[in-house]
């Protein structure tokens, strides 16, 4: 590195780069660091450093070619930030990068890797395709020294912007419509109280949509798909089928949603629990049939799942074969 030092005096290093820690003794009372080594000096710590005797302090000369940590790590997270994230101020070299909306992150994990392969450039994120709050941090950047190449920035700028797709964002929920429609018997015949529709209910509220109404079909696989037709001809945005998705004989709701000629993404998913779900689309509407253990487990391939089509998102079948990493959560 080619910075150097230089005596300032204090009034006249506002905006300059401390070169070295400096301590602060209180006789009795205290003794350590004011500021920091790499503290860029901002106009109201000229006072206190007045009233502890530095007239004159050793600065920082940044060469023609070399950044601060400081611009090193602001660059790299505005080139990394979409519309819904904001950039914080740095601190101690670091800078967050916080979701504006309570939404889905969308990190785009390839160049997240291709620039933490550039030396000493780090860039840190949540998984993509997670639910995030308003105001929750999301990513972070830093370089690792004070004193940073800005060719190395430079390179970091152009693997964050190769594609007009920002490479942190937070897509936000849309409001659906949502048709549900209960299978089994013993729910029909009134032997067992439901207990699929207020769960539903409760998962999509979370996300701001709601449930437009629902049925009861028993375990008739006709009736299911009169029932799947009836509320997308009333224009739901999608349709939950819920039980039925066993290999039981009286498990209709697979065979159901498939001779409707709904294009199958899958029947079964490598997570646990959750592994019997199905997801369909028909006529471009997700349908989706829903295993019994959606009502007792708490995190299944449906919560996965779920905030992702409200996000607006198409469910692929190479997500669901990704579902099987990291996805054991019981059996
Ligand atoms: N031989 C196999 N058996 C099972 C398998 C398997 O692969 N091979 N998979 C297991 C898994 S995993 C799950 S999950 C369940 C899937 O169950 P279903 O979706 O077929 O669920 P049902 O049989 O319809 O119901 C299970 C249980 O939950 C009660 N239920 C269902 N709907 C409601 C409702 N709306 N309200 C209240 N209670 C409801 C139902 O009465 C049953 O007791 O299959 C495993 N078995
Ligand atoms: O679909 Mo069961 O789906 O894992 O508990």
């Amino acid at each position: 590195m080619k910075s150097s030092l230089k005596e300032v005096h204090v009034t006249d290093a506002v905006g300059m780069v401390l070169a070295h820690d400096l301590t602060q003794v209180l006789p009795g009372k205290f003794k350590g660091p004011l500021f920091c080594k790499g503290h860029v000096i901002q106009k109201e710590d000229i006072e206190g450093l007045l009233s502890i005797g530095k007239e004159h302090i050793y600065v920082m000369e940044l060469a023609p070619g070399e950044l601060h940590e400081n611009e090193a790590a602001n660059r790299i997270a505005r080139a990394a930030a979409g519309e819904r994230v904001t950039v914080t101020e740095p601190r101690e070299g670091k800078v967050n990068l916080v979701s504006n909306i309570h939404g889905l992150l969308e990190v785009d994990a390839s160049r997240v890797h291709a620039v933490n392969q550039v030396e000493q450039a780090v860039i840190s994120t949540l998984e993509s395709d997670r639910p995030v709050q308003e105001g929750e941090v999301v990513a972070a950047s830093r370089v690792i020294p004070l004193i940073y190449p800005e060719e190395r920035v430079q390179s970091v700028e152009k693997i964050l912007t190769t594609s007009e797709n920002p490479v942190v964002d937070v897509l936000p929920y849309q409001t659906l419509k949502v048709g549900v429609v209960i299978t089994g018997s013993e729910i029909i015949q009134g032997r067992i109280p439901d207990r699929f529709g207020p769960v539903i209910q409760e998962k999509l509220q979370k996300f701001g949509s709601t449930v437009m109404g629902q049925t009861l079909a028993g375990d008739d696989k006709e009736m299911i798909q009169a029932q799947i037709h009836s509320f997308i001809e009333r224009e739901a945005d999608m349709v939950l089928v819920t039980g039925g998705m066993s290999v039981d004989p009286d498990d209709r709701t697979p065979g159901a949603i498939q001779s409707l000629g709904a294009e199958i993404v899958s029947y079964g998913t490598p997570m646990l629990p959750g592994s019997m779900l199905m997801v369909a689309y028909y006529q471009g509407i997700p349908v989706l049939g829903l295993p019994g253990c959606v009502i007792h487990d708490s995190y299944t391939s449906f919560d996965k799942l779920l905030p992702r089509i409200l996000a607006g998102k198409k469910i692929y079948r190479e997500d669901i074969v990704h579902l099987g990493y990291g996805g054991l959560h019981s059996c």
